[in-house]
């Protein structure tokens, strides 16, 4: 079915719809990664945006059983060049289409999605809405104007109930805030006896659960929408070591007393070379964010820098001066991409393990 795609800055893009007939609108960003198309789309932090895949050929290696990083997709859509519906993976179960309708997600394909990225690139990242082509052009971009962000994303995905991943290590505590199964799964790894809690959880509630640690995971929307879990933070900082990944990084920042912004484009790839100014090594990294800390702010805390991108030499880590907390930007659990950073989940054993001596 003929689509088009509308941006809130007027350009239209016309191509062929996929997945649900439905109209889906969101803030319009863009990946580079060249494969991870499965994880990307169940990853919470993607709530509420279209996502435009920069590689030209998506859902050739179809879809699987085991690359979910949620149970639920929260994306709100997908652009892409071509879409393959004939994929060929011994692990394929269906198309990307096939999972598309099953999940009631809409996508639209045979959209130049070189333009569409310099646009996002050159103007930042824009609300944006696949219609039908009959729609009304200018009443969609006056209602994308007219629209705001959800403030409460983090609640759409954070699991409403705790549950445990058992195993016979270190007691974690798994802030959800939108985490991909992913950060679980190296936990689980190195024997975690692992209890996910939703992300309003008090730090009263996760004292009493006697933790030798505590996760902070990635998740949604703008920093500056979770307060209360900043005060959970703060409160528990000194108490457990904490490792916190993406929004938990953004999280710590702000409960710190840093300052987070916003990029114009964001990091959404696998490709991202990271320097840990501590190592002084090189790890290319899984990213996926929109905001970062904003490096001046962190002098005024008692944070430092150690993790710094080379692409635009933006802030991807710190850690606390006194406490046992430390946290990156990037994905070291990837899921999609390169697992150079994934040593980051050892350094939090040793952290859990130096705490209790
Ligand atoms: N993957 C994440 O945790 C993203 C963090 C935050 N929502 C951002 O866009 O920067």
């Amino acid at each position: 079915m003929k689509k088009k795609l509308i941006l809130e800055s007027g350009e239209v893009f016309h191509g062929t719809g996929f997945g649900a007939e439905q109209e889906t609108a969101g803030e319009v960003v863009f990946n580079t990664g060249m494969t991870g198309y499965q994880e990307l789309i169940s990853d919470p932090s993607y709530c509420g945006q279209i996502v435009c895949m920069t590689y030209p050929l998506i859902g050739n290696y179809g879809i699987n059983r085991d690359d979910y990083e949620s149970i639920e997709p929260a994306i709100k859509g997908l652009i892409v060049k071509e879409l393959c519906d004939l994929p060929s993976n011994f692990r394929t179960q269906i198309t990307l289409d096939e999972l598309f309708k099953k999940k009631n997600l809409s996508g639209i394909s045979g959209i130049d999605t070189r333009r569409l990225t310099r646009i996002l690139r050159s103007k930042g990242v824009t609300k944006g809405k696949i219609v039908n082509t009959d729609v009304d052009e200018k009443a969609v971009i006056e209602e994308l104007k007219a629209t705001n962000f959800p403030t409460n994303q983090v609640e759409q995905v954070s699991t409403k109930t705790s549950y445990a991943s058992p195993g016979r290590g270190f007691k974690v505590v798994l802030v959800d805030f939108g985490s991909k199964l992913g950060i679980i799964r190296e936990l689980s790894q190195r024997n975690c006896d692992i209890i996910v809690v939703s992300h309003d959880t008090t730090a009263e509630e996760i004292l009493l659960m006697d933790p030798d640690g505590i996760m902070l995971s990635n998740g949604p929307g703008d920093p500056e929408d979770n307060a209360e879990a900043l005060v959970m933070i703060q409160k528990l900082l000194g108490k457990v070591p904490i490792f916190g990944i993406c929004l938990g990084h953004q999280l710590i920042g702000l409960a710190c007393g840093a300052k987070t912004y916003k990029l114009k484009f964001g990091h959404r790839g696998g490709n991202h070379p990271v320097l840990d100014l501590e190592k002084n090594k090189v790890a290319i990294t899984s990213q996926n964010h929109g905001y970062a800390i904003d490096q001046e702010s962190l002098k005024n805390t008692d944070l430092v820098e150690t993790h710094i991108a080379l692409n635009d030499r933006t802030n991807e880590g710190v850690k606390h001066k006194i406490h046992p907390c430390f946290s990156v930007q990037y994905h070291p659990e990837a899921s999609p991409g390169p697992e150079d950073a994934n040593y980051l989940f050892d350094d939090f054993i040793t952290l859990m393990e130096d705490f209790k001596k």
